[in-house]
């Protein structure tokens, strides 16, 4: 696995940049492209000019756009970073200040809706389709890092019109963040996405609002929600904008797999109306099987969690009293959260490295301290 701050080898022939929209996703391209070469040039416009100041401040953006300009005739290639359906009205506004050679590129949730668009505006030959899978339910670009999509896959959809040089430049932006490259169609990006991002947010808002409809006057559900419930439902904080606008340009897809889920919870009803065991005890051991051949946390693209968590007293001084343990020993922490309810046995601070080894050095060190160490 890379570690932070290592990139896999890119040759990106493009110096100067255009950002349509510099939120979670934008700002995080921009940082990265920042990060992996300074001499580029970067541009962007987006409504909030204070965070368009922020970013130059930062060190992300070279110049502040105050709007769809001829400034962006610089670019070797402009990025749409808004929400899906705002990048198909930018994607026509940017157009005639395409220099000749420059290419469109967009990192929306969706692409028929912006590739339809391409085709009914004849705009094949200058666009290529992205979309980096990774992300956070968090917005904005003072939530961005330069190495949000580190080891993400970042899919690329080329038009009928695409070269393999378009292509490859996409790519070598993929690879220059440290992201991974793969191109799909993108009916198959759409169909695909429905399933393993779509309809879980879906269920995931509609599991959180379940519950608060359901709740005791004094909320005794929201008190106990532990981290079953945390797990599947982070994505519910996500922002109502993008996902409105997600769910309206992938709606068929969706629709089709939304009534397959409710077909298979009516099948779980059934079981339990006919108090069959043995299809409940099924479902979940079909269920466990599939999910433990999905890539490990480390193998493929997502980053390796070497965590444990530690049990500590609730009082002052208790984290740098176990962070200097560790310092001493001159080994890093990556992060320390605390586990505000300690459900499941967990202990109240979870602390991550770096590397495997670390981690069990630190485990060793903490448990000669006399420290419980759960999972
Ligand atoms: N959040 C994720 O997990 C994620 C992951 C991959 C792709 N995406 C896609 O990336 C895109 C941006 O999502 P994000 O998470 O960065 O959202 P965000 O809310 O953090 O950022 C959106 C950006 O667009 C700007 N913006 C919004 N409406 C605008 C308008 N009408 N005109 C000009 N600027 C406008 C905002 O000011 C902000 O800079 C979306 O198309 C989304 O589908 C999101
Ligand atoms: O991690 C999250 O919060 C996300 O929802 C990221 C996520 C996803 O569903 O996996 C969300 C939308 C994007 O298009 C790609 C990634």
């Amino acid at each position: 696995m890379k570690s932070k701050g290592q990139r896999r080898s890119c040759t990106m022939s493009d110096s100067t940049f255009g950002f349509i929209g510099l939120g979670l996703i934008g700002g995080s391209i921009a940082r990265g492209l920042r990060r992996a070469n300074k001499d580029i040039t970067i541009m962007a416009y987006m409504r909030t000019r204070s965070k368009l100041e922020q970013a130059k401040a930062d060190g992300t953006i070279d110049i502040i756009l105050d709007g769809i300009d001829e400034t962006l005739s610089a670019c070797d290639v402009i990025f749409l970073c808004t929400p899906v359906e705002y990048n198909a009205v930018y994607l026509e506004k940017v157009r005639p200040f395409l220099k000749p050679g420059a290419l469109i590129t967009d990192i929306g949730s969706t692409k028929t809706d912006i590739h339809q668009a391409v085709e009914r505006l004849g705009y094949e030959d200058v666009f290529v389709g992205g979309h980096p899978m990774a992300g956070s339910e968090k917005t904005g670009y003072e939530s961005s890092t330069d190495h949000l999509l580190e080891n993400a896959y970042y899919i690329i959809t080329p038009t009928k019109k695409s070269t393999p040089e378009q292509i490859d430049r996409i790519r070598q932006v993929a690879l220059g963040i440290g992201a991974l490259p793969i191109v799909l169609d993108y009916h198959e990006h759409d169909f695909s996405v429905a399933a393993i991002s779509h309809l879980p947010h879906l269920v995931a808002s509609s599991l959180v609002n379940l519950v608060h409809d359901n709740d005791s006057k004094d909320e005794i559900m929201k008190r106990l929600a532990a981290g079953g419930f945390k797990d599947i439902t982070r994505i519910a904080s996500s922002s109502p904008v993008m996902w409105e606008q997600i769910c309206m340009t992938n709606t068929e897809n969706i629709l089709v797999l939304l009534k397959r889920y409710i077909t298979s919870l009516e099948s779980i009803c059934d079981a339990l109306e006919n108090h069959n065991g043995d299809a409940i005890y099924k479902m979940f051991e079909e269920s466990g099987k599939y999910r433990s051949t999905f890539p490990n946390r480390g193998q493929g693209p997502i980053e390796r969690d070497y965590s444990f968590c530690v049990d500590v007293l609730d009082e002052p001084g208790s984290i740098s009293v176990l962070s200097a343990i560790l310092a001493a020993k001159g080994i890093s922490v990556k992060n320390i959260g605390i586990n505000h309810s300690r459900e499941e046995g967990e202990g109240a601070l979870r602390i991550s490295f770096y590397k495997e080894d670390k981690k069990n050095e630190a485990a060793e060190l903490l448990r000669s301290h006399n420290y419980v160490l759960t999972k």
